[in-house]
């Protein structure tokens, strides 16, 4: 599978955001990609924004009660060759209460060879990524550059910004 199974590694984490007593000068997670396949997250109260690229403008993930929000991370972007786009997504403060939000994150196993599909390679773009060792991207993720899908266009071929 182009996910790496039976190796998939999957990290559980719960969030915790106390009330904040000036949330117009924080925010409760930096924008960011997820750097595995696949997120699933729930959030107990709205908080959550999504970069809508088109209009340069943050909008709020609607919150329903016992929803689960599914975010494209990364490594799905590299195997679509860009089809589908992986999200730019943060979290604001607020001042009134608590958030927790519960998060999946699915990747893929250390050793897995990570590559766009060749069936969805169009073939007057090419391939828009490199191949990798998902644990080479791990270790890019070390040395910084998480924020702002900035570590996935570090693996474009030619660097270029995937649009
Ligand atoms: O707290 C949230 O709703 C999202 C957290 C998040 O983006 C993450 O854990 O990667
Ligand atoms: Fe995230």
């Amino acid at each position: 599978m182009l996910w790496g199974y039976p190796n998939i590694q999957q990290t559980i984490t719960f969030q915790f955001y106390p009330p904040c007593p000036e949330p117009e000068k924080t925010l409760g997670m930096q924008p960011h990609s997820d750097i595995g396949g696949i997120t699933i997250v729930m959030q107990e109260a709205e908080g959550l924004q999504v970069f809508d690229e088109f209009n340069d403008t943050w909008e709020l993930v609607p919150h329903y009660p016992n929803a689960f929000v599914v975010n494209i991370a990364d490594q799905t972007e590299i195997i679509t060759n860009g089809r589908y786009k992986s999200s730019n997504h943060r979290v604001i403060a607020n001042s009134e209460r608590t958030r927790r939000s519960y998060v999946t994150h699915y990747h893929p196993g250390l050793d897995h060879k990570v590559f766009p599909a060749p069936e969805l390679v169009d073939a007057k773009v090419g391939p828009r990524y490199r191949e990798f060792l998902y644990k080479e991207y791990l270790q890019a993720m070390r040395v910084g550059r998480v924020l702002e899908k900035r570590l996935l266009q570090s693996f474009a071929i030619n660097n270029s910004v995937i649009s």
